[in-house]
This record gives structure tokens, sequence and C-alpha cells, in this order.
């Protein structure tokens, strides 16, 4: 229970859940009452005669009806449209509940897209990408079974509460027989069954994120594996997973299908032990019409029986699901609320800033103070490992540090205005990240399509020309620009960072992939478009930065 509660404050949908809960309530009571009527409708119909009882006098009076004949019309009327409305029902109720639980996915799809869109960036680089797109596409389906099995017990619950009233007010003594046959059943292939599905509910968890891993680690290091040749070993680690699955899952299967067997043959004991009852222990003079609403509640009380227990188990099942949903959106997200404008006309500094990863112990950067003039040319050096680009990441308000401050001409970076401050920076990686589009779609990356512009910057970063050899902005890059040379990819992403004409330019490794020439040529254009602003460059070859006036040594 309270993890379906924590399952619904994170979807919402509480009123339409229960309005859907009732609707399949009144589904399964409709059913009930369906199979209920057969029998005294053929019955009444051997007989030939209208059945005394009061309620039917009642009617028979109230329409005036005088002959076997016409109330056997009447009652065949009632009965087909009766099936009728079922028929109605069930298929509006199929459709609603199948649209609440697409929704409810879709919901919960969003709402994780959405929430890590928005992470930290300190929070974004300490997880699993991988991880997180298998609770993304994979778990949010289970949200599906998880509501769905819950509404089916529920409902099933009370069709079962119906017909145990049913089987008490005919014999109560008869009812407790039973109760204790199927309530015994109930307990051993639920709750015997509980820590076994526990277990395997683990392994589930655990191979599918492996698979997922297996999936993004084959993909993102394709080409460094074929050089290796090094195809086996993420071959070898997919099968242990898709392995490990389908064996929890065939036995998970094995675990919920396998009630349903043990129930038809307890059923049907339980009506050669009703009929032996009822001849030698009771004086029942109808023995076929009792034998036969036995028959019927059996026939109802079996598959709900049945679904109770897969519902429950399916919920056994998946519930890790909620609490790996809930630790996605537990994690703390950006409040950059207002959005504040800062000005940069003088000075940024960082004052005694300390920094450290989420997950290691030790500080990275220790009370360090910098300050960086605008306009000035800075070049960032140290060995590997030193720190510079997580330097540059705090400079850019994308790694907040645990202590101290980013002070930009006297005002404090902080929630308030760092949207505003993020949006001064262009920033060139070494690796330049192009997604399958066009050049133009790459360059403006979801910002305001300006053609004009996009055809400035590739003018400035010195790639129009060839652009024009290919298909001009229309040119398709390629998965990952594949289908451009490393010197290409780095031109479009310069067009990239001064698209919306930056006033600091950072550039982190940018060029150090790119042959001597193609750098130098590259470093030259770079400082030649950042005359008039900030450009702060982590390099590690010394040709790349002797035109920074200044050098900060992490
Ligand atoms: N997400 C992270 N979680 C934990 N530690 C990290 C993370 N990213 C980087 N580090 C650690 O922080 C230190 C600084 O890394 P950083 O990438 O800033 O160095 P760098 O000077 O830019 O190195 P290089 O010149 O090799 O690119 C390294 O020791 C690295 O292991």
């Amino acid at each position: 229970m309270r993890e379906i509660i924590k399952l619904f404050d994170i979807i919402g949908h509480k009123k339409i859940t229960v309005f859907i809960f009732f609707l399949n309530l009144l589904v399964a009571l409709v059913e009930f009452i369906g199979l209920s009527l057969i029998i005294p409708y053929i019955s009444t119909a051997m007989s030939q005669k209208i059945p005394e009882n009061k309620y039917v006098t009642y009617v028979v009076e109230f329409l005036n009806i005088e002959t076997y004949q016409v109330f056997i019309s009447y009652l065949s009327i009632v009965i087909v449209s009766f099936y009728v409305f079922r028929l109605i029902l069930n298929v509006s109720s199929n459709y609603l509940s199948l649209r609440l639980f697409n929704k409810i996915r879709h919901i919960v799809m969003f709402k994780l897209f959405n929430h890590y869109t928005y992470l930290d960036y300190s929070d974004f680089v300490f997880r699993n990408s991988s991880d997180f797109k298998k609770t993304l596409l994979q778990e949010s389906l289970h949200v599906q079974v998880i509501i769905k099995s819950m509404i089916d017990m529920v409902a099933e619950l009370f069709v079962l509460l119906f017909l145990v009233s049913l089987i008490i007010y005919i014999d109560w003594k008869l009812a407790l027989g039973l109760g204790l046959i199927f309530g015994l059943m109930f307990i051993i292939v639920t709750f015997l069954v509980k820590e076994k599905v526990t277990i395997i509910s683990a392994k589930r968890e655990k191979y599918g994120r492996g698979l997922h891993r297996c999936v993004d680690e084959t993909l993102n290091g394709f080409k460094f594996i074929k050089l290796v040749g090094a195809e086996g070993v993420g071959i070898e680690g997919f099968e242990k997973n898709s392995n490990g699955l389908y064996q929890v899952n065939s036995l998970f299967q094995l675990i919920n299908e396998s009630p349903r067997f043990i129930l038809e043959t307890l059923g049907l004991i339980s009506i050669v032990l009703i009929t032996y009852y009822l001849v030698n222990f009771t004086s029942t003079n109808n023995l076929i019409a009792t034998l036969g609403v036995y028959a019927a509640a059996f026939y109802r009380a079996l598959p709900s029986l049945n679904r109770i227990i897969s519902s429950y188990n399916n919920f056994q099942y998946f519930k890790n699901t909620i609490d790996q949903i809930s630790e996605c959106f537990s994690i703390k997200t950006e409040k950059l609320f207002v959005n504040e404008t800062v000005v940069f006309d003088d000075e940024l500094k960082l004052i005694d800033v300390s920094f450290r990863y989420k997950g290691t112990e030790d500080f990275l950067f220790s009370k360090l103070n910098v300050a960086i003039n605008k306009g000035s040319k800075i070049a960032i050096v140290g060995k590997s490992g030193a720190g510079k680009s997580t330097f540059a990441d705090i400079l850019m308000g994308l790694l907040i540090p645990e202590q101290g401050n980013l002070i930009v001409d006297g005002t404090i970076i902080n929630e308030s205005n760092m949207k505003s401050w993020r949006n001064k920076f262009g920033y060139i990686p070494q690796e330049i990240y192009l997604y399958d589009a066009t050049v133009a779609e790459n360059i403006a990356f979801g910002r305001e399509y300006n053609r004009e512009r996009i055809i400035e910057v590739l003018k400035l970063s010195n790639i129009y020309d060839f652009l024009e050899t290919e298909s001009g902005l229309e040119t398709m890059v390629g998965d990952g620009g594949v289908k451009l040379s490393g010197g290409q990819k780095q031109r479009i992403g310069i067009a990239r960072a001064i698209y919306s004409d930056p006033e600091i330019l950072v550039l982190d490794e940018a060029t150090s992939g790119l042959d001597y020439g193609t750098e130098s040529l590259i470093m030259d254009e770079i400082y030649e478009i950042s005359k008039n602003k900030t450009l702060i460059v982590i390099a590690h070859r010394l040709s790349t930065i002797d035109k920074c006036e200044e050098k900060i040594t992490l």
C-alpha cells in the first residue's frame, strides 16, 4: 500500500484511477449477474410454467402477463438486453482502462524525462545514463502492470466476496469447508512464493540493467571494439544477462500461471465433495439446481481467485519498479526559477572555491581564488587530471562549488541569475556532439533558427565553402557526425558555439584531436572570432595557447 501511495504521489490521476476501479468492479458484478441469470432462465424454460415467487408474481401482475409464453418472451427480451448492455459496458470499460494504463505509462515516461533533463549537472555526471534509459523505457511499462494488477485484485476481491456471501447464504457449513480449502491454497500460493518472487524480481532488475549497459557500451565503443576485436565481450555480457532475464521471466510466469491448474483441480474435487455431501448429509430435493448454483459460483470464483493471485504476484514481481522510479524523482533538479540578468563588464572571480565530485571524499579544489578580466585571453594549463575541465565547468556555472562563490562584477552567481550567466558562454569541447540531422539544425541546436546567422557563423568558422560543395546548410552529418572529418566537425562545433554571439568562449582541448596544421589554422580563426570576447583555452600544446596573455596553472 505504501508503494502505491508513493506511486500515485508521483503520477497523480488518482480520481480517474478510482473511477476505472469502480468501472471494473461494475463489469465484474455485471459478469456475475450475467452468469447467474442463465440457470433460472433455463430452469424456467424447462419447467414450462411461471415461477411461483412473490417478486415474480408482483412483476407478472404489474405487467398484466397472463400466459407462460408471454412471460418467457418478456424474460428473453430482458436477458438479451442485459447481455447487450454487458457487451457495451465491457467494451467501454476495456477502452477506458487501456487508455488509462497507457496514459499512466506516458505520464511516468514524460515526468521522468522532464525530471532528468533538469538534473543538476553534477548529479548527471554522477549517474549511469543507461540505468536511466532502462528506468525510462522499461520500468515505466511495469507501472502499467502494477496499476492494472491493483485494480484487478481489488475488483476481483469484491466479486469473490459476493460469491462467498451467496454460498454462505445457501449453506454456511459447506461454505466454511470450501473457505478452508481455498483459503489455505490462497495462503500457500501467495505468501509462500512471495519471498521467491521478491528474489527473482531483484534478479530481473539486475539482468535488465546489465542488458541496457551492454547495449550502450557496445554502441558507444563500437569503433574501439572493432579495432581490438572485442566484439565477444559485449556479446558475452549480453547473452549472460539476456539468458538470466529469460530464466527469471519463465520462472515468474510459471509461478504466476500454476495456481490456475491447482485451482481447477481443487474446483473439480470440490464439486465431487459437494455432491457427496448433498446426497449423504442433506435432504435437498432439487439436487440439480443446487449443484448448478455451486457449479456457476465456481465457474466465476475460480478465475477470480486466479486473477487475485496472479495480480498479487505481478505486484510483488514489479514493485521494485516503484522504488527505482521514486529514486529517480528524489534526485534534486535545478531550480533556476528567476532569470535575472547578469552583466559582465569588468571581472569574474572565484572566491575561496572548494569543490569535490559527488561520491568522492577529497576536494579537487580547496579555497581556490581566481580573477579573470573581461576581454582577456586566458590559458588554463596543468597536468592531466589536475582539474582543468572541472574548473571550466565551475566557471560556466555547470558545477556548483561546495564552498565559496563565483562572482561577476560584484554579483554572486546563484540560481536566480544562473541561466543568464550560462547564456554568456560559447563552449567548444574536444568531442563535438553532432546528431543525425542537417548542419543547420546542428548549429541552431534547439535555439531559434536564423538562416542568415547560420551562414555567417559557418563563414566565420571557415566551413561554408566546403558545405557549398555538398548540400549547403542541408548537408546531413550522419549519426554522431560520422560523415564529416575531425576538422570539419570541430568547425561546426565552433559555429555552434558562436551562433548566439557569446561574450565568453571556452575551448576545452577543442583542437587537441587535430593535426598541427589544422589546429593552428583553427586557433587563428578562433583568436580572430574572439577579438572582442573573453577567451578561456584549456590545452596541452603550448602552440595552442601562445596568443593567450595570461596563464592559470592548476
Ligand atoms: N564525474 C566525476 N566524478 C568523480 N570524479 C571525477 C569526475 N570527473 C572528473 N573527475 C576527477 O576529477 C579530476 C579532474 O578531472 P578533470 O577532467 O577536470 O581534469 P583535467 O585536468 O581536465 O584532465 P585532462 O587534462 O586529462 O582532460 C580527475 O582526477 C578525475 O578523475
